[in-house]
């Protein structure tokens, strides 16, 4: 059986011990030889342009190609190969067919050399430092409301009688007919979370065990979460169709992180024929997003120079070593 985790980093890596201790970074999640790897740099570029001090963990299935990998490992990520995680089967049909790979994000809880984690969709920009989310008090899950109102939740009960939690006096919850409210519902695209054994083993024999439904992973992790769940601004994860369905609780100015997830929104294949795409927020925001992966001067290439190169070496030879527990706790040599 392939190890779970490919322990074997590959690519430059920044010691997780590398901030006094502090063991943090971010992590997305990469699947199949498609254009999403467009997205994972594009991230990779926005975090360094918004000056994050913490890496960017990518996650990937082993069908992600080789090529992709070291374009990923060449703009600094660390890419880490996991393995997939399939639900039961089921007749479920998914709002989106390809979401069955989604389970797969579950491997994360595994990063256990860091002990708090932001996890990003690949179609996510972070256009404003949000490394304070770090900061955040152990022990909840963090996560900005999702919204019911897109087509996709067309078959969900909330959608049939025109719920959303965005807008909840709008159209009260029918307790008598549907039983009670749903607890606050998460986007998944977006979470700050603490990797753990104990988590990561308990995710994977529960996932085993319970049907699938509509928002697969999205679903389940909710579901898994929802006592410690604490909602935080959609500041931190504009689900895009929250700028047709609820602008009253959108400030676009103060908006941090862009969650591309609309149908037609994901900017590497951006026409602007799709219902929507044709407002100018829309085109501003994608226009952002381009500005940013067009941006040479983000390139991990054009960050570092000789001097970083001899300590990044170094780092990754302390790093290789702590991995093969010669080093108990490493860490990095100053800049200096
Ligand atoms: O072919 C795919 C589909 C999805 N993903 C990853 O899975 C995440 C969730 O899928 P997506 O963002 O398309 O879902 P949405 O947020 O649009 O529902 C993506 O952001 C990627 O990180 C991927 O790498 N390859
Ligand atoms: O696999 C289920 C996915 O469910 C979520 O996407 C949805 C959700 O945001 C809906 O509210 C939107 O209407 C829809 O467009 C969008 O695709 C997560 O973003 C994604 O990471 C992943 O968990
Ligand atoms: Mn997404």
């Amino acid at each position: 059986m392939a190890p779970e985790s490919n322990t074997k980093l590959t690519g430059p890596v920044v010691s997780a011990t590398a901030y006094g201790g502090e063991k943090r970074a971010y992590v997305t999640f990469l699947a199949g030889s498609g254009d999403y790897v467009k997205g994972v740099v594009g991230l990779a570029k926005g975090l360094r342009k918004a000056e994050s001090k913490y890496p960017l963990v990518v996650a990937v299935l082993p069908d992600v190609p080789e090529d992709h990998r070291k374009q990923l490992v060449d703009q600094g990520c660390v890419v880490k190969e996991i393995e997939p995680v399939y639900p039961p089967e089921n007749q479920t049909e998914f709002a989106m067919a390809y979401y069955v790979i989604n389970y797969s994000k579950l491997r994360i809880w595994k990063f256990v050399e860091y002990n708090k984690m932001i996890y990003l969709d690949g179609d996510i920009q972070v256009f404003d430092n949000i490394d304070h989310l770090f900061d955040l008090p152990d022990g909840q899950f963090y996560a900005v409301m999702d919204c019911f109102c897109e087509k996709t939740w067309s078959h969900s009960p909330q959608y049939k009688i025109g719920y959303c939690q965005q807008c909840p006096e709008k159209v009260t919850w029918p307790e008598a007919k549907l039983g009670p409210k749903p607890p606050l519902y998460f986007n998944a695209g977006m979470f700050v979370y603490e990797p753990s054994l104990p988590t990561y083993h308990n995710l994977l024999d529960t996932v085993k065990v319970v049907p699938p439904t509509l928002f697969a992973e999205q679903d389940f992790l909710n579901m898994y979460f929802k006592d410690i769940y604490k909602p935080i601004p959609s500041a931190y994860n504009l689900v895009l169709a929250m700028l047709w369905r609820h602008p009253e609780n959108i400030e676009l100015d103060q908006v941090k992180v862009v969650h591309y997830c609309a149908a037609g929104a994901k900017p590497w294949r951006f026409t602007g024929e799709e219902e929507n795409m044709n407002r100018a927020d829309i085109k501003m925001l994608v226009k952002k997003w381009w500005d940013i992966y067009n941006d040479e001067s983000l390139d991990y290439k054009n960050i570092i120079g000789d001097g970083h190169k001899k300590q990044e070496t170094l780092q990754q030879f302390v790093e290789a070593l702590s991995q093969a527990g010669v080093l108990q706790s490493v860490k990095a040599p100053s800049a200096a």
